[in-house]
């Protein structure tokens, strides 16, 4: 279970707050309005961001003072963040290895990694030679071969299509349920929530709420969410 026990987090005058849990496999929809804090909800868990107060637990750990690459966490950000001058093998063993040496053995793991998003034939190519989609699929299977209990994913792939985006939450929804993943997602689309999370969670006004049914509150939004959805 992820647990953000009485939590505040503050960057600059911004301030949210939230007291909430996540049963552990469960996938959960990050929505609400625009500057409400969903990012830095997702940063917060990660380890990106200091509490001002309260304490971040996973499975009955304190994970409040970890720094993030201790977390049981793997954060993918909107813009992927693939390294230009290396291979998409390369980008993907950087999950594991900072320095890139790897062992044979994780080299297994990442030839693993690209064959699961669908790459198997693509690990010597530089993200220039890839499209939009291998790009977003080379980013997913770096978070991937970290094995880590919690994803946080922050929309990752907005800037691709209509068509490929439901492809790539199709895979990372197979990816959470093979592996029993815990998954945080922010979307901008209710669709995209209603797809991929039974749950989802709404951040607004400075509070980011407990998890509910994802048909429930998007059939009947609270006044920020209704606002936003327009
Ligand atoms: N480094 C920072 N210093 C000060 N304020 C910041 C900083 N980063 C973000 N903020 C503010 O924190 C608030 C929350 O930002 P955040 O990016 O988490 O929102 P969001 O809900 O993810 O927004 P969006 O949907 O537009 O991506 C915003 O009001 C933003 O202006």
């Amino acid at each position: 279970m992820l647990k953000l026990e009485d939590i505040i987090i503050a960057t600059g005058d911004f301030t949210l707050a939230a007291d909430l849990t996540v049963a552990p496999g469960s996938s959960v929809a990050v929505i609400g309005p625009s500057g409400a804090g969903k990012s830095t909800l997702l940063e917060a868990i990660a380890g990106f961001r200091d509490l001002r107060r309260g304490h971040i637990l996973w499975q009955g750990q304190d994970l409040t003072d970890l720094p993030p690459g201790k977390r049981p966490v793997a954060m993918l950000f909107q813009d992927g963040n693939l390294f230009p001058h290396l291979t998409a093998t390369q980008n993907v063993g950087l999950g594991l290895r900072p320095n890139g040496r790897l062992t044979p053995s994780e080299h297994e793991q990442v030839q693993s990694a690209l064959s699961r998003v669908g790459l198997a034939d693509k690990g010597a190519r530089k993200p220039a030679e890839l499209s939009g989609g291998q790009q977003s699929r080379v980013a997913l299977a770096r978070v991937l071969v970290q094995q880590r209990a919690c994803l946080l994913l922050d929309e990752p792939f907005a800037a691709l299509g209509p068509a490929l985006k439901a492809e790539m939450l199709d895979l990372v929804a197979e990816l959470v349920s093979e592996t029993g993943t815990t998954l945080l997602m922010v979307s901008h689309e209710p669709e995209d929530a209603r797809r991929i999370a039974a749950q989802a969670l709404l951040v607004a006004d400075g509070v980011a709420h407990a998890p509910m049914a994802t048909a429930e509150l998007l059939d009947n939004p609270p006044p920020a969410l209704r606002d936003y959805l327009g």
